[in-house]
């Protein structure tokens, strides 16, 4: 082996070498004494021919250095090109201090990335936290994470859901969607088009019941009413079901299918260098089997012509290449592999491999399974080796895609993309004795029912959430607020739910017609954690008709079904004015906002509104709504520190009051806040 290999985490200072260490770096280095390196990890990887010979040794070096800051631009059109603009032309030039000796990094688009939607850095995001130069460029990515208009995600990870391909009107399942940055990525490209409620939804389930919650925190973000968050085991996932006009049910199948499932995670050791003590051959195939199993539910759950993409963010063939062409035996002449090498130009990856040896955790690598050891024969299994080379040509596993780390300077990473062809025939042509009894257990394909581990599993758990109670025709609450806010006659009430079944309801959510659909039809059968949009906020102010005022959260979905006399155009010297005055104590008064202002809330009553924002300059117009209160006097916006800063950088105001450094001790405060931002930003990827 080399020689023992500290890798310099602060390598921002790399790009000058002469560079002299900027004061006030904070010094905390959590994984600074890992030594990255591990022996079988390279004879495993070098004898499975992973990569070139003569890319060996560069693949290995990359894997031992951290990974480039990356994040991805997301919101509605406008917004996001606004702030496309806003990181291409200035991010870089005025959210890095110039410090002596240490060069502005480099920012660049993602190439492969639609749009140029995707942005890469040249320093990591240890760099961004530590070096106090960056505290700008910091500031903006946890403010803009929290508004829900950037993702900071590593760009290996956005590759799945941009091969899914998706529709707003799909139906779609995230089989293991925890922390959900792939999640949040579906629901961008589902409501991608124009309608305020898109006709297709997203289904994410994980079965760990902590990291279900932070895909609540993640769908909250994007505020969308499609999207519901359950809690199983995705290899036993029950089917659901949904109500048809005619009042009978029938089984959902998806149209897309992500399969992210759990892995060794090797091609994560840039971001996770503990890894590299931890890594051993045997992660992989203890891995493959439950890898198997969920994969073989997602295509038992997947519609005819629908697309199913596996992806891990391993290296090891025995958790990709070999569950993939596992489930092609199993369900020969039903999937094929998609070609995607023209999907994504610019992308640089490796074919899928069609050829590899197994290894026991030993290292002792067998080609077939008759040459293994009677004592590995346990754990090494005979579907777990290669196609024979006469059958190479009907599987096609060239067409999986291996990011290796040093193509691009990012994490590894391997995406599968398969189509259903037809329906699963009765019984699978070959089939293990092994997955005779899991698809014995788990009713097959066309049934409407349950598996049967999951029944005996839902009688043991207590299910702690609040109820989802939906609103019926004659809801109590609603002729108030149907007429306080002109609501549309098209807008259908029963899609609004709370969670409580007696006393005052708080908060109103808003869900899909098609979520509300399974939500109901499924009660009582699946283990739902959370839907719906906040849309309606009870706020008992006795100058308002209205018990309650409108959400920010559910605004984008609820504002084309209110009424214009609730709605006030607000110009950005006003809108600026009322964000840089954000506590209810100080809000602007009407007498001292522009002309256009006071003649609009003249003759409004007090209570909640909608402020609007426009802006007709650029190619793509900006508009912002905004939930406001018109006071007996003064107008106020409804709007957290993350959002207020957000717009406040969009509309070119000052933002000095929340741009903090949490360098200084003055900002102490600020930089608490900014502290608890990341711990949160600990719940993403
Ligand atoms: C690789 S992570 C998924 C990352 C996620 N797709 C994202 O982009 O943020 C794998 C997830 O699978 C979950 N998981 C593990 N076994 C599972 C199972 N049998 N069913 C469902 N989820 C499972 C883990 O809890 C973990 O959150």
């Amino acid at each position: 082996m080399g020689r023992k290999h500290r890798t310099r985490r602060n390598h921002h200072f790399n790009h000058n070498k002469d560079a002299q260490k900027p004061d006030n770096v904070d010094t905390r280095k959590p994984y600074s004494d890992i030594i990255r390196e591990n022996e079988k990890f390279e004879q495993y990887y070098k004898h499975l021919n992973i990569c070139k010979e003569e890319e060996f040794n560069t693949f290995v070096s990359c894997l031992k250095t951290d990974l480039p800051a990356t994040f991805r631009i997301t919101g509605s059109k406008g917004v996001v090109y606004k702030l496309l603009e806003i990181v291409q032309d200035q991010l870089i030039r005025d959210c890095v201090n110039e410090v002596e000796g240490l060069e502005k990094p480099k920012i660049f688009p993602i190439p492969w990335y639609p749009n140029k939607l995707a942005w890469q850095m040249e320093i990591t995001r240890n760099d961004i936290r530590r070096c106090e130069a960056y505290y700008k460029l910091h500031n903006f990515l946890v403010s803009e994470t929290e508004n829900g208009t950037i993702s900071r995600q590593e760009s290996v990870s956005m590759i799945p859901p941009l091969l899914l391909d998706v529709q707003p009107h799909h139906k779609i399942l995230d089989m293991c969607a925890a922390p959900g940055s792939k999640t949040a990525q579906l629901l961008e490209l589902l409501h991608a088009s124009e309608e305020p409620i898109p006709s297709g939804y997203v289904i994410a389930n994980d079965v760990d019941n902590k990291r279900c919650y932070m895909l609540v925190h993640q769908a909250k973000r994007l505020n969308s009413p499609c999207i519901a968050v359950i809690n199983h085991d995705s290899s036993i996932l029950p089917n659901l079901s949904m109500t048809l006009p005619d009042g009978s049910t029938e089984q959902v199948k998806y149209d897309r299918i992500l399969c992210d499932v759990p892995c060794s995670g090797d091609g994560t050791l840039r971001k996770n260098p503990d890894i590299w003590m931890k890594w051993t051959a045997a992660n992989g195939l203890n891995l493959h089997g439950v890898q198997t199993r969920i994969l073989r539910r997602g295509i038992e759950l997947l519609n005819v012509g629908g697309r199913l993409v596996y992806s891990t963010c391993s290296l090891n063939p025995i958790e990709n290449e070999s569950v993939v062409h596992r489930i092609l035996t199993e369900f020969e002449g039903v999937l094929e592999l998609v070609d995607v090498s023209n999907v994504l130009p610019g992308l640089k990856y490796s074919p899928g491999m069609e050829d590899w040896p197994v290894s026991s955790r030993n290292l002792e690598f067998y080609k077939t399974f008759d040459e293994v050891d009677e004592k590995w024969r346990t754990t090494i299994r005979p579907q777990m080796f290669p196609p024979k080379v006469e059958d190479r040509s009907k599987y096609n596993l060239n067409r999986c895609v291996r990011i290796l780390p040093h193509q691009q300077n990012s994490g590894a990473f391997f995406v599968a993309v398969f189509r259903k062809l037809k329906t699963l025939p009765e019984k699978p042509s070959s089939l293990d004795s092994e997955n005779k009894e899991t698809l014995d257990n788990n009713k097959r394909d066309n049934e409407d029912s349950r598996p049967q581990g999951q029944r005996k599993r839902r009688k043991k758990d207590a299910y702690t959430e609040d109820p989802f109670v939906f609103f019926t025709e004659n809801e109590p609450v609603w002729n108030d607020i149907k007429s306080f806010y002109q609501v549309s006659d098209s807008f259908d009430s029963k899609c609004l739910l709370t969670r409580c079944h007696v006393g005052k309801k708080k908060n109103i959510y808003l869900t899909s017609e098609a979520v509300r659909n399974l939500v109901i039809t499924n009660q009582g059968a699946v283990k739902l954690i959370n839907t719906g949009v906040k849309a309606f906020v009870r706020c008992d102010n006795k100058n308002m008709k209205c018990a309650f005022r409108i959400a920010n959260d559910g605004l984008e979905s609820i504002y084309p079904y209110i009424g214009n006399d609730r709605k006030v155009m607000i110009p950005r010297d006003d809108l600026i004015t009322l964000l840089m005055n954000d506590t209810p104590q100080k809000s602007p008064p009407i007498a001292e906002l522009s002309e256009s202002i006071r003649n609009q809330v003249d003759n409004l009553s007090p209570g909640s509104c909608v402020l609007i924002y426009k802006e007709e300059t650029s190619t793509n117009p900006l508009v912002i709504h905004i939930s406001g209160w018109r006071g007996t006097t003064s107008l106020r916006c409804y709007m957290d520190r993350h959002s207020t800063f957000h717009l406040l950088r969009l509309l070119g105001g000052d933002v000095s009051k929340y741009d903090k450094n949490k360098f200084k001790k003055d900002d102490s405060e600020e930089a608490r806040n900014v502290e608890e931002a990341e711990e949160e930003e600990g719940l993403k990827e």
